[in-house]
């Protein structure tokens, strides 16, 4: 079980890397979207991952050694529209799991998809005199963005979205908050680090995973790979269950281009057979 302290700088960690990638013969990694393959923008819509982290995952995902997944809180079909590759993808926060050809959404989830569209509807009517307030209603979760919002009005949404989903929520949907958003979603102890377990219970036991995110819902996921896999936290260095951080995106590439290249090579080597080579000759 890992703590909440503040995550070390990727460059004080590749040594760990190196031995945890050297004593594994697989790797899960498991990435966020937003704010992680993509940088943060204004209009969600406009989200894309950098040309860096495309060709870096696509690398990963033909290796044989590396499953690759997109744990994301937008709609599954969003994502994947937005990142191709993976065989993996869990969107909504890890309400639904697209793996082996199928897709699975959390019956619970499913149950409260009407409360959750008459909660849309209701906050569309309510927000609407709000200067550049939207709503993205993801079927099993709604997201009300205020990072385009004036400042001073965005208590206004904030308290307006409680009252809503008080109201047409009946205690089966609560509010949550991400960056510059409310999120809407089933009250049930479920999210990204229950999709993680569930994917990496699919392989094979000397499977080391990873996990790269920057935002509140990827805690749960950093809790399910820490201590025996790593959380590399993108962003700040406030306290995290992830053990390492990198600043942005474009260190998301570096450590991407690492893993597709060391990474794979630490993964691939047979340890047993290093240990009886005689080494002499290098001393
Ligand atoms: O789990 P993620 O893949 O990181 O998704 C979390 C939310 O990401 C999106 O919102 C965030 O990114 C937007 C585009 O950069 C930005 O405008 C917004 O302020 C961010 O919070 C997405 O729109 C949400 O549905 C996701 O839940």
């Amino acid at each position: 079980m890992s703590s909440m302290t503040a995550p070390h700088p990727i460059d004080d960690q590749w040594d760990r890397f190196r031995s945890t990638l050297a004593d594994a013969s697989q790797l899960l990694l498991c990435l966020d979207f937003d704010g992680t393959l993509a940088p943060i923008v204004e209009e969600p819509d406009e989200a894309s991952p950098t040309p860096e982290n495309e060709a870096a995952l696509a690398s990963l995902v033909s290796a044989s050694a590396v499953s690759t997944a997109i744990v994301s809180g937008r709609a599954l079909a969003d994502v994947r529209d937005r990142i191709d590759g993976p065989k993996t993808y869990a969107g909504n926060h890890g309400l639904e799991l697209s793996r082996h050809g199928l897709v699975a959404v959390h019956p619970v989830a499913r149950k409260r998809t009407s409360r959750l569209e008459a909660v849309c509807t209701a906050l569309e009517t309510v927000l609407e005199p709000v200067p550049n307030c939207r709503i993205e209603n993801k079927r099993l979760t709604g997201t009300v963005h205020v990072r385009s919002v004036p400042r001073r009005l965005r208590p206004v949404v904030r308290r307006h979205t409680h009252a809503v989903v008080d109201r047409f929520g009946n205690d089966a949907l609560e509010v949550s908050t991400g960056k510059r958003i409310f999120e809407i979603g089933p009250s049930i102890p479920w999210g990204k680090g229950n999709a993680v377990a569930l994917i990496a219970a699919d392989l094979p036991s000397e499977t080391v995973p990873i996990y790269i995110g920057d935002d509140v819902t990827d805690e749960s996921a950093f809790r399910i790979v820490e201590p025996d896999g790593i959380g590399i936290r993108v962003g700040g260095d406030e306290p995290s269950a992830a053990s390492c951080r990198v600043e942005s995106p474009t260190e998301v590439a570096t450590v991407l281009d690492w893993l597709g290249s060391v990474g794979v090579d630490l993964l691939e080597s047979d340890t047993s057979e290093l240990s009886s080579v005689d080494t002499s000759s290098f001393e």
